[in-house]
């Protein structure tokens, strides 16, 4: 059996995470979303309703489980959960710059390879938060996250409590 995860906080879940997610599932058995939390950081959705958002819009794709990921080292989580490969996206060479020490950092310390996945071309300029602030300033964001996702930023729920 072939684990894979794909780790990420997805405040909210958009439709380039989605189309990644959807990739790895076609190259491994099982892939864990695993939506992390930093109590240092202020999220706009809290974890439960990140993780629903996240099992609503993947329900149509076989070997997906969503869990939250705890807060502790990637790397420990995958030997816990016995991953053997993170999968992540790229949407430009500075997130390849951003991720290259974390991926050989996972792979010292628990053997875990890393996967990368250059983004679909039209989805490179996505990031939760952008969508967050053109979603905030009366932006219409309805091409690149699923409608439930919508739904639920349109109607305009506080910051989540941490
Ligand atoms: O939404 C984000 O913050 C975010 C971050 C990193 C990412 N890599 N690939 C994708 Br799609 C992606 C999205």
């Amino acid at each position: 059996m072939r684990r894979a995860v794909c780790p990420g906080s997805f405040d909210p879940i958009h439709n380039g995470h989605l189309e990644v997610i959807a990739r790895a599932a076609g190259l491994f058995d099982e892939v864990i979303v695993a939506v992390s939390t930093n109590y240092a950081k202020k999220y706009r959705f809290g974890l439960e309703e990140r993780m629903d958002m996240a099992r609503e819009t993947l329900a149509s794709l076989r070997g997906i489980i969503v869990e939250p990921m705890g807060e502790g080292l990637l790397a420990e989580y995958c030997k816990h959960r016995g991953i053997s490969a993170i999968v992540k996206g790229l949407r430009s060479s500075s997130d390849f710059d951003y991720e290259l020490p974390m991926a050989t950092m996972n792979r010292q310390l628990s053997g875990v390879e890393t996967v990368f996945l250059p983004a679909e071309s039209h989805y490179l300029h996505l990031s939760s938060t952008l969508i967050k602030e053109v979603n905030a300033l009366g932006g219409d964001i309805s091409d690149f996250v699923p409608k439930s996702v919508l739904k639920r930023l349109l109607a305009g729920e506080p910051p989540a409590e941490q």
